[in-house]
């Protein structure tokens, strides 16, 4: 049976401090660091061990595979970092306060822009402090100003397709480490959740979840690996 491990990156500085992440690169907590060790430690008790590891441009997820990859003795799999996998990109709304931005816009237009699958948050202005546009690892990259959930579909699905789908279907043990919603993406694809249903779908930090394939490469009902 061939697994897909997906992971998203443990507690952040700005998931402590309730801010809007997006393409901004913030790194681990001490708590996000032991939460990545534990998936590491998990993965290792149960003997899910990856084979090879797709991760983001991001210090967070890259950190969270990297911990639990070396609690686990797999320091040394094959990894690719790719922008694709990144988090969805949170437009103007990078760095402000979940809550204050409640209290000034109303919890339902928060919710919107956090859950909807296609209400993209509003656009960040170009030369914001936040703007990640001139970062060296984006050269050549056309990187956006606001990403709504179906933005970040059309971006990781045909990278799945393309890139981690054949590694996974040619036998190996596919390890992903990326973030909150560029994994509700994958996982809206593989458990086919509805445009209305995937706003109620939370991912939790360090939480390995698991997909098992058949011969035919359809995906089993995903779970949590602590619950296997
Ligand atoms: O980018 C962020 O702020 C988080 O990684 C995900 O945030 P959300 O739960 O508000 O979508």
């Amino acid at each position: 049976m061939l697994k897909l491990i997906l992971v998203r990156h443990g507690q952040s500085q700005w998931n402590l401090e309730n801010r809007f992440t997006g393409w901004w690169d913030v790194d681990l907590t001490d708590k996000g660091v032991e939460e990545a060790m534990a998936a590491g430690a998990l993965m290792q008790d149960k003997g899910v061990l990856p084979t090879r590891a797709f991760t983001s441009l991001q210090t967070r997820a890259i950190k969270t595979l990297h911990l639990a990859l070396g609690v686990c003795n797999r320091l040394w799999i094959p990894e690719t970092k790719d922008w694709r996998l990144n988090e969805r990109h949170y437009g103007g709304l990078t760095g402000l306060n979940k809550q204050e931005t409640r209290e000034k816009h109303g919890d339902e237009q928060v919710h919107i822009w956090r859950r909807s699958f296609d209400v993209p948050p509003p656009p960040m202005e170009p030369g914001s402090k936040y703007d990640p546009g001139a970062d060296p690892r984006y050269e050549g990259i056309d990187v956006p100003y606001t990403e709504s959930l179906k933005h970040t579909i059309e971006r990781v699905l045909p990278y799945w397709e393309s890139d981690i789908l054949p590694v996974l279907a040619s036998g190996e043990t596919v390890i992903i480490s990326a973030h909150g919603n560029s994994l509700r993406a994958l996982v809206k694809h593989l458990s086919q959740i509805s445009d209305e249903d995937i706003t109620g779908l939370e991912i939790p930090t360090g939480q390995p979840i698991i997909y098992d394939f058949d011969d035919n490469m359809v995906p089993s009902e995903r779970y949590y690996l602590k619950d296997s």
